[in-house]
């Protein structure tokens, strides 16, 4: 065999290992969550879209929704607006509104597709008051027993996939700012990043949902030990659900939603890691924390 064969053969091998992989998700809806906190440098953001291309060239049909926290409280300092958040939500007022749309529509998002459309036509970006892809109500969460006001925050009523479906029929990748339109004026409101990937992932019967944020994954007694638990079944995510706090509510509460109506898996992954989305395929085990319904548990996933 010459030399040039020899130094080629583990990179045959690495594709040969994702190969079962691709084969089970080849044409199948795959949610990826980008999340604000995940959008470290610039190498990250360009990592992230060059997987999300991989993704779409090797047959699978992936849908990206983005958050944008740290990148919203940033601007709403600019604005003298104070960031206060109660049960994980932003506190919204009329004028913040304006804020969160601008930055997650006309900057995250906006990066997001320029990334993306550098490999070829194949990003476009939405939010969900286009063509009513998510309409929500107001959400009022329960704090120590009362319901409490936090403003323009939504609690989604409806998915309509049409247009996100449209997009992924003529081959595009589209991505989507977490912005609701309103069903009880003519208003939007700021819904949850992770919350809203979740609702589409289950609406458009994804096969996958992958939640990148700045964490290696769930850990089992955080902020204590960073030991990630690898894989859990619904109820054993349910049971869980209570102990969590901050940014792990939304998280955690989406992956359950996703894996109770027809999503197979639901994966958090730590997004500072460059190309942690084709890790996630590459590797046999996986990175991060899994959930899976609860008849597939012991089901090669
Ligand atoms: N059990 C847990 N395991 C991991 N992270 C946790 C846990 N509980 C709370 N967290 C916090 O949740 C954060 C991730 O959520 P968030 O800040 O909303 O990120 P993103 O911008 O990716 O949505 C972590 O950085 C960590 O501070
Ligand atoms: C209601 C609410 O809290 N909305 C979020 C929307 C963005 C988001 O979720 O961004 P990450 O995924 O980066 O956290 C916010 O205003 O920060």
């Amino acid at each position: 065999m010459s030399t040039r064969k020899h130094t080629a053969l583990p990179k045959a091998q690495i594709l040969i290992e994702a190969l079962p992989w691709l084969t089970r998700h080849h044409g199948k809806i795959v949610v990826i969550k980008f999340g604000g906190n995940a959008m470290v440098n610039e190498e990250l953001k360009s990592a992230f879209a060059q997987d999300v291309v991989f993704l779409r060239h090797a047959g699978l049909k992936p849908v990206v929704v983005h958050g944008g926290g740290p990148q919203i409280s940033a601007a709403l300092d600019r604005h003298g607006i104070v960031s206060e958040f109660r049960a994980g939500l932003r506190v919204t007022t009329e004028d913040a509104m304006d804020v969160v749309r601008m930055v997650l529509a006309g900057q995250v998002q906006r990066e997001l597709v320029g990334l993306l459309n550098q490999h070829g036509p194949l990003a476009v970006g939405l939010t969900g008051e286009d063509a009513h892809t998510i309409t929500a109500t107001r959400h009022q969460p329960e704090i120590d027993g009362e319901l409490v006001d936090i403003g323009r925050v939504g609690e989604i009523t409806a998915i309509d996939t049409g247009a996100i479906e449209a997009l992924l029929a003529d081959g595009r990748i589209p991505v989507v700012s977490s912005i609701a339109r309103s069903q009880d004026d003519g208003h939007v409101y700021n819904v949850n990043a992770d919350t809203a990937a979740a609702a589409l992932a289950a609406a458009l019967g994804a096969e996958t949902l992958m939640v990148l944020t700045d964490v290696e994954g769930l850990y089992e007694d955080w902020p204590n030990s960073d030991e990630v638990i690898s894989r859990l079944t619904a109820t054993q995510l349910e049971k869980l659900l209570p102990e969590l706090s901050s940014g792990m509510v939304p998280k955690m509460e989406g992956c359950l939603h996703a894996v109770r109506n027809g999503v197979t898996t639901a994966r958090v992954i730590d997004g500072r890691v460059q190309h942690s989305i084709l890790l996630e395929i590459f590797t046999d085990e996986g990175i991060g924390t899994m959930v899976v319904p609860d008849e597939a548990e012991g089901e090669q996933s």
